[in-house]
């Protein structure tokens, strides 16, 4: 089968729609990744079918839990993951990635211009020293730090009202329970992601108002 094809077949199983604009731009950049990493060891994912999967439909099982979200930052992106497939799937969001290795941040800038992403920006920086002009409605990140070291580090990114969401393999009981002072848990969600065999978990964190 074809990546196009698993792809659509993937996304159809998680019951999302795209147009085939959006589809065309899914296989562009999963090309464009495999072959970067061919040179500059971007993930530790290399095959085809598996960035298809680990990748792809990893970063879009939590589309649907976005909807409110116009502004996101995407914290630890490493090859773009899961800032870019979001980016591609959902034009009017804006997408900003930060990310503090040089080569991983550079790889993102050339997808962007490849694949004309205007609405997707990434900035080469720990997410620690950034002042953004704007604070963001969701701040997200995928297989970037503990729960409380996430919270720590990027909450000066959120506006008032917004939310974290982090994207987790095992549920984190243990890190919940750590959570800074100031923050909950608001949602917990488990996502399944066709051909990968455990579950996934959105976990969803707010102020509880003296944040
Ligand atoms: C395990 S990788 C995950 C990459 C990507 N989110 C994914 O799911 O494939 C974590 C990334 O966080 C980046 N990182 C670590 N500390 C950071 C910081 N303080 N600010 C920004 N990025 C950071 C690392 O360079 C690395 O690329």
């Amino acid at each position: 089968m074809s990546e196009a094809a698993r792809l659509e077949r993937g996304l159809t199983a998680m019951g999302i729609d795209l147009p085939e604009a959006a589809h065309e731009k899914l296989v562009a950049f999963a090309a464009l990744l495999a072959k970067w990493n061919r040179v500059y060891n971007l993930t530790a994912i290399r095959d085809a079918d598996q960035i298809l999967t680990h990748h792809l439909l990893d970063s879009l099982v939590v589309l649907p839990f976005l909807s409110e979200v116009n502004t996101l930052a995407d914290i630890g992106s490493g090859g773009g993951l899961p800032g870019i497939p979001l980016a591609i799937a959902r034009p009017d969001l804006q997408v900003t990635s930060i990310e503090t290795v040089n080569k991983k941040a550079s790889f993102q800038q050339q997808a962007r211009i490849e694949l004309k992403l205007e609405n997707f920006h990434a900035l080469c920086a720990r997410v620690e020293d950034v002042q953004p002009a704007q604070r963001f409605d969701g701040i997200i990140s995928r297989a970037f730090a503990e729960l409380a070291d996430f919270v720590r580090l990027s909450a000066h990114l959120l506006r008032p009202g917004g939310r974290l969401y982090a994207m987790k393999g095992v549920y984190p009981h243990e890190e919940i329970a750590r959570l800074p002072d100031g923050f909950v848990l608001a949602e917990a969600h488990t996502l399944a992601v066709p051909d990968l065999d455990a579950h996934r978990h959105l976990i969803i964190i707010e102020r509880n108002g003296t944040a």
